[in-house]
């Protein structure tokens, strides 16, 4: 479990920027735990935008929604450098969905951290053939903070750290939810291969 004991000070305290990383596969909770952290900011009264790339309207034009329903109200953006402007004054920074960018998002994320505030980002780690989804190696490697959750498995139960697509498209980017993909464990994605 991710501890926020030593993040989030309040408005008139010195802040100091970071980068927090959510990864995993697809179901394994990474949009849920980026809502639960940036509702405690909320709550906080910490000044919080969230953004995810415009490509993602599968739930919803503009909110960030979880697998479970969860939603919280996002800007959609075509370009990784429109979030510097975008983010303004605000203290924390959420982005949803990063694999979906090119590699400046990690020269934005740099920048935002640089400046004070504290960056929370959450995508798929590995793409459906178990290959690193670029930019999140990079991501991952500047990040203070890396959190990998699981989803569970859907042929044997154990946990899934894998997204199997179960329609016969090779492109990379393939927009869609459980009727296209499904969280598989190590042994389950690989004896289908
Ligand atoms: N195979 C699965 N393993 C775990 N959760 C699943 C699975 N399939 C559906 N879910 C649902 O997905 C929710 C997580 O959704 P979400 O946070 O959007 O995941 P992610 O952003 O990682 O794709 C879980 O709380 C659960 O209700
Ligand atoms: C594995 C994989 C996934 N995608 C797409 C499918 C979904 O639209 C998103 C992931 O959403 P989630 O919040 O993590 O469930 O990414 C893709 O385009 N290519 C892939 O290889
Ligand atoms: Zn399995």
């Amino acid at each position: 479990m991710f501890i926020e004991s030593t993040i989030g000070k309040s408005r008139n305290q010195e802040r100091k920027g970071h980068i927090e990383v959510i990864c995993g596969s697809m179901f394994s909770g990474k949009t849920e735990e980026l809502i639960r952290r940036l509702n405690r900011a909320f709550i906080a009264k910490q000044k919080v935008e969230i953004f995810k790339p415009s490509i993602d309207k599968r739930y919803h034009d503009t909110d960030v929604v979880s697998h479970n329903d969860n939603a919280i109200r996002s800007t959609p953006v075509q370009f990784a450098d429109d979030i510097i402007l975008l983010a303004g004054d605000c203290d924390v920074v959420g982005i949803d969905e990063v694999q979906f960018f090119d590699n400046r998002i990690v020269h934005v994320a740099n920048v935002l951290a640089n400046s004070g505030k504290r960056v929370i980002l959450a995508g798929l780690d590995m793409d459906f053939e178990g290959n690193p989804f670029e930019p999140m190696p990079q991501l991952l490697a500047v990040a203070e903070y890396v959190t990998k959750v699981h989803a569970i498995c859907m042929k044997c139960g154990d946990l899934a750290s894998y997204s199997f697509r179960l329609v016969n498209i090779k492109e990379k980017v393939v927009l869609g939810e459980k009727e296209t993909y499904e969280a598989r464990c190590r042994k389950c994605f690989t004896e289908k291969l």
